[in-house]
């Protein structure tokens, strides 16, 4: 099920939180919405899902226009929001029962059954859910999200907070969803990586402008003609500083010194370094990836420090 946002706009007071974004989630895709913190990710998937307005703009579900059909996309879309919380005296599956009986689910214990299933949690549905670990949460809320099989996924930050055990475990569950599903998910994150793994298409956002939308291949693509020789300095970092100038965009992390160049460039350069052991401790050339474009996508005004690794 597609979705198309045009030229939503959303303040609150005198904080613009959305500022014109337009783009399209095409059917069937897993698409990933990034930005830094404040970038509107949360911002629009409430309106997405209806539960605020835009200012001005359209988000259409399908066809449907979240303004004028609310009621029928909810139906359609399962939303699962940063924070979910549950009762804690209540089971998951005592949870999933209610959840499924206010969407009026006929076949009610099977699905039940699916769900815990699908999110791993089949041994841990009759205990407390006080007693979950975040993660647990976390599938838990998935869980209660796919139980009426909805067409379309809206996650937000599914992973944060998450320890990298349950962040592999999500990430397996939406591997298998994308799979074995027609469902169109859209996840937003700020971490690169996750939204390199698991999604066809982005949108990258900044101040509630979009910035890039493409294929993740389309965006790597832009990208392929440069690569960053990233430099272990060693004791003498000025002079490394010094003898790499010019050869490059060269940025001093903190760590380590980048210089992203041309791929032609890079031969020279690593050349040059060979010559010079002195003042490198080591270098890896690193290839282009999303985390390019995002830099690329972010380069004209933001604060770098503000960029997550
Ligand atoms: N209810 C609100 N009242 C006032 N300002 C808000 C409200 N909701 C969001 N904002 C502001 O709108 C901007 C976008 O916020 P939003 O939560 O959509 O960003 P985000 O990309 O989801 O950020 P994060 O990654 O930190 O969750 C921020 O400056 C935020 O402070």
């Amino acid at each position: 099920m597609r979705i198309t946002i045009t030229d939503v706009h959303k303040r609150y007071g005198d904080v613009v939180a959305l500022d014109g974004p337009s783009f399209e989630v095409p059917s069937g895709s897993t698409f990933g919405v990034l930005g830094t913190n404040g970038a509107g990710k949360t911002t629009l998937f409430k309106l997405l899902v209806g539960h605020d307005s835009p200012d001005a703009g359209r988000i259409e579900v399908g066809g449907l226009d979240v303004e004028t059909a609310g009621h029928r996309v909810r139906e359609r879309v399962g939303y699962m929001p940063e924070h979910s919380g549950f009762p804690s005296r209540m089971t998951g599956r005592e949870v999933l029962s209610v959840h499924a009986r206010i969407r009026g689910l006929a076949d009610r214990r099977e699905r039940i059954a699916e769900c815990l299933e699908l999110v791993g949690l089949p041994d841990a549905a009759d205990r407390a859910v006080s007693g979950y670990s975040n993660g647990m949460a976390r599938r838990l809320g998935l869980a209660s999200v796919l139980l009426s099989r909805p067409p379309v996924l809206v996650l937000d930050e599914p992973t944060a907070g998450l320890d990298p055990r349950g962040v592999a475990a999500f990430h397996r569950i939406i591997e298998r969803i994308d799979r074995d599903t027609e469902a169109t998910v859209v996840i937003s994150s700020h971490v690169l990586s996750e939204i390199e793994r698991l999604c066809d298409d982005v949108a990258i956002l900044q101040d509630g402008r979009l910035r890039e939308t493409g294929s993740i291949d389309e965006l790597r693509q832009e990208t392929a003609g440069h690569v960053t020789v990233v430099c272990q300095p060693a004791d003498d970092r000025a002079a490394l500083l010094e003898a790499v100038q010019g050869r490059g965009d060269v940025t001093d992390t903190g760590d380590a010194i980048e210089i992203a160049c041309e791929r032609a460039a890079a031969f020279d350069l690593v050349a040059a370094l060979g010559e010079r052991r002195d003042l490198v401790d080591g270098f890896e050339v690193r290839e282009p990836g999303l985390e390019a474009a995002f830099h690329e996508a972010l380069a004209d005004d933001t604060d770098l420090e503000e960029v997550p690794a």
